[in-house]
């Protein structure tokens, strides 16, 4: 495929390699100069890694255009049901991902299956985020799918908040605190907390290369099976 990396940023650049590896051309490579409809003429893919301030207008100029787009940029999703019109209206492909690792995919499925098992059962939940100082949104994407997946499987809570203390959330707030602290690519932890123990399970990055493969090949997938798609279609997770 020809795919076009919008954001050669610390993901564009890994993005590059492991689609190279897999046998793809990138002839386009946006950075903070912006592109043109133009620029995606040839393009079979966008994959846009790039700021939270410009993801919206990158990823509604590629469905304009005809093109499929994989986003991973977190920190811009109060206009994800905008762009899900658009991607309808124009029938276009789109697949958003706050993160695009397997292993975080799987942490997605456990959190969910931990949090129905805690249900009934008198232990307050806290989460925890680490990512690198750079980080331009808190809290991470993935921290946010990770709330909302909780408290969708949870009876006391209904919101989440993100705090400095865990004290500082009201009752029925899922607290989430975010440390920034270099070199961090990614860890998430969730605690269950009760007078007499603690339960947690933790997902730490090593590297960003997860991420990029994932978004390679979410990008192979989007190719082959056109709309709106969600890496449990992708990773056949469902
Ligand atoms: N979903 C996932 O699995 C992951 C998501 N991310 C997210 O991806 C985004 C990028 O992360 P990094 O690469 O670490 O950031 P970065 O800051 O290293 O790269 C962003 C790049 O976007 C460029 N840029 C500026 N204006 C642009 C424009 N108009 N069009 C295209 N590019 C433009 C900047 O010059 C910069 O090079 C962040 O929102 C981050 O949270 C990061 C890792 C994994
Ligand atoms: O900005 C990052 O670096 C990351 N962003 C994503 C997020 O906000 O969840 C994914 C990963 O944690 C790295």
């Amino acid at each position: 495929m020809n795919i076009a990396i919008l954001g050669y940023g610390k993901m564009g650049k890994i993005i590059e390699k492991m689609a190279t590896e897999r046998g793809h051309s990138v002839p386009l490579k946006v950075g903070r100069e912006g592109f043109v409809a133009s620029d995606l003429d040839d393009i079979d893919v966008a994959i846009d890694f790039s700021l939270p301030s410009v993801a919206f207008e990158n990823i509604t100029a590629c469905l304009k255009a005809g093109v499929p787009v994989v986003s991973g940029t977190t920190g811009w999703l109060e206009k994800k049901p905008e762009v899900e019109a658009l991607c309808k209206e124009v029938n276009g492909s789109f697949l958003y991902a706050s993160n695009f690792s397997l292993g975080v995919n799987l942490f997605f499925a456990l959190n969910k299956h931990l949090a129905n098992l805690m249900n009934p059962h008198d232990y307050r939940a806290s989460m925890l985020e680490v990512h690198h100082t750079q980080k331009l949104d808190a809290p991470s994407g993935t921290a946010i799918t990770l709330a909302e997946d909780l408290i969708d499987n949870s009876d006391s809570l209904s919101s989440w908040k993100l705090v400095e203390k865990n004290e500082d959330a009201e009752k029925g707030e899922l607290p989430i605190r975010a440390e920034r602290v270099d070199p961090t690519p990614g860890t998430h932890v969730i605690n269950y907390s009760s007078e007499i123990d603690d339960i947690e399970i933790k997902h730490t990055a090593h590297n960003r290369n997860g991420f990029a493969l994932g978004a390679v090949i979410a990008a192979e997938f989007l190719f082959e099976n056109p709309g709106i798609q969600t890496m449990n279609n992708v990773l056949g997770l469902n």
